[in-house]
């Protein structure tokens, strides 16, 4: 896989879809990889240049000492769209991907044109939920990845998706277990210590936000909260846990094709 050089290691990513035609740049959550947009791209590459990526300390990406931060996380896309010569693109970010879609889009406005922010929060969590997952991982190293699973497939979707659906619930879950436990620490750490609530009024993108009704860990009233301060934002809301863009995979697609196409 194609991948760019930063200061520090290699950032994997995937470029496809028509040359010419306007970028949009995917950013995964938590325990995830580029793979977990697979279900869109068809869709998204009939009319965009779509690049995905991994965040760094997931899948083939960089696994540097953590802890890592959101601004961080952030200037890994600014290099990453530098070493490619995109001088603006529409960015869509699930959960972590939704922090670092806010940083951008607060700290590098010139360079986002339109802004999705899905199943994520101004502030994700508390210390209290961060730090002993952080101690968990560091500790018990694969193993601990390993045992994340059952957790995690009970926020990512919901009970009744993930008993009909486990060739799509398997792949995703997949990922967790191949995560780095380092990177995966040095990232819940950028999750905790990230808070936009006090900026997010001074987002100036045109932004969607999307939201599972079912989702127990960035819920619809943080999407909503998060509405009531960006200017015209847009919410949509499907039936999914957290991993909408899975669950809810055409309905999600299409709601995104809808506003980045406006
Ligand atoms: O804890 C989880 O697995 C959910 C999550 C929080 C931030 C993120 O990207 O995913």
């Amino acid at each position: 896989m194609p991948a760019v050089r930063l200061a520090d290691g290699d950032l994997n990513y995937l470029l496809e879809g028509p040359a010419g035609a306007p970028v949009l740049v995917l950013s995964n959550s938590l325990g995830t990889d580029l793979h977990m947009w697979d279900v869109q791209m068809p869709a998204l590459t009939r009319h965009f240049q779509v690049l995905r990526y991994d965040t760094r300390g997931h899948g083939q990406s960089l696994v540097t000492e953590g802890p890592y931060s959101i601004e961080q996380l952030g200037r890994d896309v600014l290099a990453l769209l530098d070493a490619l010569d995109i001088a603006k693109a529409h960015f869509c970010g699930l959960s972590m991907g939704g922090l670092i879609g806010q940083w951008l889009a607060l700290n590098a406005p010139e360079r986002i044109a339109r802004l999705v922010l899905c199943n994520t929060a101004a502030k994700i969590g508390a210390p209290e939920v961060w730090n002993p997952r952080i101690e968990t991982v560091l500790a018990g190293g694969a193993q601990a990845m390993r045992d994340l699973r059952d957790a995690s497939i009970s926020r990512w979707f919901t009970a009744g998706f993930a008993a009909a659906q486990p060739q799509q619930v398997e792949p995703i879950v997949g990922m967790l277990a191949q995560t780095s436990p380092e990177g995966y620490a040095a990232n819940c750490a950028a999750v905790r210590d990230a808070d936009f609530r006090e900026q997010l009024a001074d987002i100036q993108s045109p932004t969607l936000i999307v939201c599972g009704s079912l989702d127990p860990v960035t819920t619809v009233e943080h999407g909503r909260f998060m509405q009531q301060r960006i200017e015209g934002a847009k919410l949509v809301e499907f039936h999914a846990a957290h991993l909408s863009n899975v669950e809810a995979g055409v309905a999600f697609t299409q709601a995104l094709l809808d506003f980045l196409n406006q």
